[in-house]
């Protein structure tokens, strides 16, 4: 099933177990495809380490938002709470590279004072980020997460990242960064609210 930005919405436990055996061939076979010679000394555990390497800049696909919005407390706390600047790695999906910045995740709990642990949120961002994505999807599914588990009222994400595929191939435009942003609830309603979060974001 795909939604309409292109993203897979299966469940964490409908996408199989991740095979070891099946990327090493894969490897195996790129570096022959590349004029290499996998069995040279210094690229016999190459395919081992590229397949253990992908298992985990793609752990996210075996996770749920709800995995690690395991913390919640109800402090009555219901101003907005928002941490910036938490870093960032992911990989596009048009060429498995990496993209990365920073992500800056801002809510405004639900009436009823929930609110999560502030490691959760940076948590939740890895849940998005550790699967073939692009940058615009990776935004909205922070941004619904908070929504739909938290109940939260407000809440918005901005992330600023600087994606390899075009630093280090392709149009090779070092430094050039692509800025997203999810506004959802009384962030959107409220312009002196996210006029706040977008002052606190910026604030150097
Ligand atoms: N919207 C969006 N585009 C991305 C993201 N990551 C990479 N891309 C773009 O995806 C596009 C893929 O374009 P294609 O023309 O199919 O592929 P390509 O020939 O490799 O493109 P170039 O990168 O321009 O050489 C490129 O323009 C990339 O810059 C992302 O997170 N969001
Ligand atoms: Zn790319």
């Amino acid at each position: 099933m795909v939604d309409p930005i292109g993203a897979d919405v299966r469940r964490p436990e409908d996408v199989p177990a991740f095979d070891q055996a099946r990327a090493e061939a894969a490897v195996r076979e790129l570096l022959h495809a590349i004029g290499e010679d996998p069995e040279r000394e210094g690229l016999r555990e190459t395919p081992a380490r590229v397949a253990r390497a992908y298992a985990e800049l793609t752990a996210g696909l075996r996770m749920a938002p709800e995995d690690v919005l395991t913390t919640t407390f109800d402090l009555g706390h219901d101003e907005m709470v928002l941490v910036r600047d938490i870093e960032l790695w992911s990989m596009c999906e048009h060429h498995l590279v990496p993209f990365t910045g920073v992500a800056h995740v801002g809510y405004i709990p639900a009436e009823t004072g929930k609110i999560t642990g502030l490691s959760k949120l940076a948590r939740l961002v890895d849940v998005y980020a550790k699967r073939p994505q692009v940058q615009e999807r990776l935004t909205t599914q922070v941004a619904d997460a908070l929504v739909e588990l938290l109940e939260a009222r407000g809440v918005i994400v901005v992330i600023e990242a600087e994606h390899l595929c075009m630093t280090m191939r392709g149009v090779k435009k070092a430094g050039a960064r692509t800025i997203t942003s999810a506004v959802r609830g009384t962030m959107l309603s409220s312009p002196s609210t996210r006029a706040e979060a977008m002052a606190l974001i910026h604030r150097r």
